[in-house]
């Protein structure tokens, strides 16, 4: 059998709480091309002269409200995951950042010198769902350290598992819990969002996503790379394991930046708005963020619960992402065993 280990890849997280280190991070998330798709001296002009010194000190005190002493809530959670999964799997998991540390060619590094006669990597996103700013970028990323590493091994990396069984389980079995007396009137699924220009770059045929109104319910090998179809289809599944009628729940996004067109309807909208339509008891699961972070400690814990109880909402629940659970870390073996 191939000598083989296990690299998970995340998003990342500022090494501090520091102004300097927020900017750090975010000039070099922003910088993405992937992220801003903008040519690059007009993205260095818009990060480094209006996004980053603005945003620079208000995410540096919002990551203050949900740092741990042990670091960012991203990276704990990263690690106590990798410990579970090695466990779990009898194999060795290392893990990497997309942006700031630990860098994909640090983790390289460390693989090496631990086992030198290693013949495979398999790549564990931590992203069920394909977008050219999340998936897409993790995973060229960590190719690119390979291929400049020129190590003998080989790369393979796991699919976007958002229609997976198991994944879609773990998500059931955090939402059970909650809907075991009935008490909410609806469910709301909050996924990061992003622009709409994202989904038709990512169109391989060129002709179908956005164009009609159900485009993502109908079929089309644009599902493959169609962050929109990807996220209701996991909605779609996790809502009919659960038995819960269209009524029940409905879908929004967040965490949106810039004035660029985003997918719809926005998360911070819906909640300013359902209250008036009736719904006063709402549950929120986040299933785009598989490890709790800023976007779901700070700004759907926090941010969404202010929006919603302002609005006259009565009852915010949270659901916490699937973290180090034993059903994810389950799925995760099970994914990185059918590579
Ligand atoms: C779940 C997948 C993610 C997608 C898709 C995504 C797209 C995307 N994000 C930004 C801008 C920011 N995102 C920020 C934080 C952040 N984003 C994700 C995941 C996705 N982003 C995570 C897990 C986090 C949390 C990181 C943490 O340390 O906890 C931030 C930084 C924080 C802030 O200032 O708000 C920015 C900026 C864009 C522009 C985008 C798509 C184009
Ligand atoms: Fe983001
Ligand atoms: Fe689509």
């Amino acid at each position: 059998m191939a000598k083989k280990v296990i690299l998970l890849t995340n998003l990342g997280s500022p090494d501090s709480t520091s102004v300097k280190d927020v900017r750090r991070y975010l000039n070099e998330f922003l910088m993405d091309e992937r992220v801003i798709d903008l040519p690059y001296l007009g993205r260095l002009l818009l990060v480094r002269g209006i996004i980053t010194p603005f945003r620079a000190p208000k995410s540096a005190a919002k990551y203050k409200t949900i740092w741990t002493d042990e670091g960012s809530p991203l990276i704990v959670i990263t690690n106590e995951l990798a410990e579970k999964v090695e466990k779990k799997s009898g194999l060795s998991v290392y893990v990497c950042m997309r942006y700031a540390n630990p860098t994909p060619a640090s983790a390289f590094r460390q693989i090496i010198s631990e086992h030198p006669d290693v013949e495979e990597v398999v790549l564990f996103p931590l992203y069920p769902h394909y977008a050219m700013s999340s998936y897409e970028t993790a995973v060229e990323h960590v190719k690119n350290a390979h291929s400049i590493g020129e190590y003998d091994f080989k790369l393979n990396v796991v699919a976007p598992y958002y229609n997976h069984n198991g994944y879609t389980d773990a998500l059931v079995e955090t939402l059970r819990p909650y809907l075991e007396n009935g008490k909410y009137d609806r469910i709301l699924f909050s996924y990061h969002g992003i622009p709409e220009r994202h989904i038709f770059k990512t169109d391989p045929t060129g002709s179908h996503c956005l164009k009609t109104e159900n485009c993502c319910s109908a079929e089309s090998p644009a599902h493959e790379k169609c962050y929109r179809h990807q996220v209701l289809e996991t909605t779609r599944l996790v809502a009919e394991k659960l038995n819960l009628a269209e009524s029940d729940y409905l879908v929004s996004f967040q965490s949106r930046l810039g004035t660029d067109k985003w997918l719809t309807p926005a998360t911070s909208d819906v909640l300013k708005e359902l209250p008036s339509k009736g719904v006063k008891k709402l549950l929120v699961i986040s299933p785009a963020f598989v490890s709790d972070c800023l976007e779901t400690l700070e700004e759907i814990h926090e941010e969404g619960r202010e929006t919603f109880i302002e609005s006259g909402g009565e009852l915010y629940d949270t659901v916490p992402c699937l973290n180090s659970n034993d059903d994810w870390v389950e799925t995760i073996v099970d994914l990185v065993d059918n590579v």
